[in-house]
């Protein structure tokens, strides 16, 4: 777009740079008129600021010091102060001292807690797109480094030129430049920027990729480095494309979404499925690994009845092979907490769901189903919970009574999950039914049952108590 009301400080246009700007921003549909600009003082972000400036945008400047090269940094943060004053703009810099200094992935950790400010800003000052200096070198880079190390069609996809995030657009105007035509640009304005020391450190590989595996690629191929931002754009489309029919297979959301396998036309779009499954129902946590997804997928094609992955953050993945793949939240009642069944409902219970539905009669296939209940609806209200210490159950037929912790002993319930065990309690407060197994006699179904209620219940693990 061409940013409404401001009128063009530019000296020209060295090298057609603002005209490819303001290509980009059109045809990504970017609201560039009060952008919150993030500047590190690069030169790419400065070109960033400048050409936003030159086409008639009032960005905010955001600068984050994150104190981790000492007078350098305080340097970067003097810089871009100056910058903004001279072009006249607001400007603020948040210092981070947060110790980024230990553990892995240094750089990593720090973009997320730039980002993470960077919204914040946006959300105090109500500014609705973020704008960053990324390039077509920088795509080249990403790109190529997810090749390295094997990534699929997201990771090659490279950088977004937009994504949403609810309200907010982060946008990359200059995602169609090259670095060289950056600093092209910056030498016509006669603009200063700072350069970053650890950008030449070889212990960084991306650094490495910059200055010794590109320049290789461009030797070979003129022009490799644009090409290869070029296939990441194209690959972007397919993915979107995929993405966009995964999505129809994908049901519910956070305490269960399923995916349903037989929807997709090709096993290839349910790790795409698999993937956006999992950020729904986990939205706060990481992406699926791909060893997950590779996992979740041969459990599929096995097709040996129901398999159970614990994934991280509380998360169980229950593989129900060829019909559907449940992604469940983990979460432990906690103590006395029950919840109401009622007929015709579905019901969700720690890792478990309960369908309650009022019959007239018993189902003999029901019989050999340890996963089904049949109970007298006038013995109700009914509600599930965990098992505790001073639960008994009268069992069918034997007379007397027995603690509940027992029966699951003689059951050969390992001790971990007996405590876990939920059973039903009638309108007495009764254990009316020990999941999967023994049903209380004064709730059993007799001759005088009325209504007749049948449980079936689930469990995300699949699996036997
Ligand atoms: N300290 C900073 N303060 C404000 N903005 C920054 C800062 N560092 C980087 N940026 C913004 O992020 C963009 C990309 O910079 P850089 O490639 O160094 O960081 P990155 O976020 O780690 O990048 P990538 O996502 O490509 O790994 C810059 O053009 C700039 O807009």
């Amino acid at each position: 777009m061409k940013p409404e009301g401001g009128a063009r400080t530019d000296s020209g246009d060295p090298g057609g740079f603002l005209r490819r700007v303001e290509e980009t921003a059109r045809r990504w549909r970017m609201d560039l008129r009060r952008p919150l600009a993030l500047v590190s003082g690069g030169p790419d972000s400065v070109a960033l600021l400048r050409a936003l400036c030159d086409l008639g945008a009032e960005p905010v400047v955001l600068h984050v010091d994150h104190g981790l090269r000492g007078a350098e940094s305080e340097g970067d943060a003097a810089f871009v102060g100056a910058l903004a004053r001279a072009l006249g703009l607001d400007c603020e810099v948040r210092t981070v001292r947060s110790d980024l200094s230990r553990g892995a992935n240094l750089q990593e950790r720090a973009r997320e807690e730039r980002y993470a400010i960077a919204r914040e800003v946006a959300r105090e000052r109500g500014l609705r797109t973020l704008a960053t200096g990324h390039t077509s070198d920088d795509v080249a880079e990403t790109t190529l480094m997810n090749l390295a190390r094997g990534s699929g069609l997201r990771g090659l996809a490279g950088i977004p030129p937009l994504r949403r995030e609810g309200e907010l657009a982060v946008v990359r105007p200059l995602i169609g430049t090259t670095r060289a035509e950056v600093l092209a640009y910056l030498a016509a304005l006669g603009q200063g920027f700072r350069t970053d020391s650890t950008n030449a450190l070889p212990k960084y590989a991306r650094n490495r990729l910059r200055h010794e595996v590109l320049p290789a690629l461009e030797s070979l191929y003129p022009g490799a480095s644009r090409n290869v931002a070029r296939t990441s754009g194209l690959l972007r489309r397919d993915l979107e494309v995929v993405e966009g029919l995964a999505e129809r297979a994908v049901e519910g959301r956070a305490d269960e979404v399923v995916v349903l396998p037989e929807r997709l036309a090709h096993p290839g779009l349910l790790g795409h499925a698999l993937r956006l499954a999992h950020a729904r129902a986990a939205p706060e946590s990481d992406p699926l690994p791909s060893g997950r997804v590779e996992e979740i997928l041969a459990k599929l094609e096995s097709r040996e009845g129901t398999v159970t992955l614990d994934l991280p953050d509380g998360l169980l993945c229950a593989v129900r092979f060829g019909r559907e793949v449940a992604f469940y939240r983990r979460r432990a009642a906690k103590a006395g907490e029950s919840v109401a069944l009622e007929a015709g409902g579905e019901f969700h219970f720690e890792g478990w769901k309960i369908a309650v539905e009022e019959r007239e009669t018993f189902d003999r296939r029901d019989a050999a189903r340890p996963e089904v209940a049949y109970l007298d609806a006038g013995a109700g209200p009914y509600r599930v919970r965990r098992v505790e210490e001073a639960d008994t159950i009268q069992p069918l037929g034997l007379g007397g009574t027995k603690k509940v912790f027992k029966a699951l002993m003689d059951r050969k319930v390992p001790a971990d999950k007996r405590s876990r065990t939920p059973v039903v309690v009638g309108g007495d407060g009764r254990v009316a039914w020990i999941f999967l197994g023994e049903t209380g006699e004064p709730f059993a179904v007799g001759e005088r049952t009325g209504r007749v209620l049948r449980l079936e219940v689930r469990e995300a693990s699949g699996g036997r108590l």
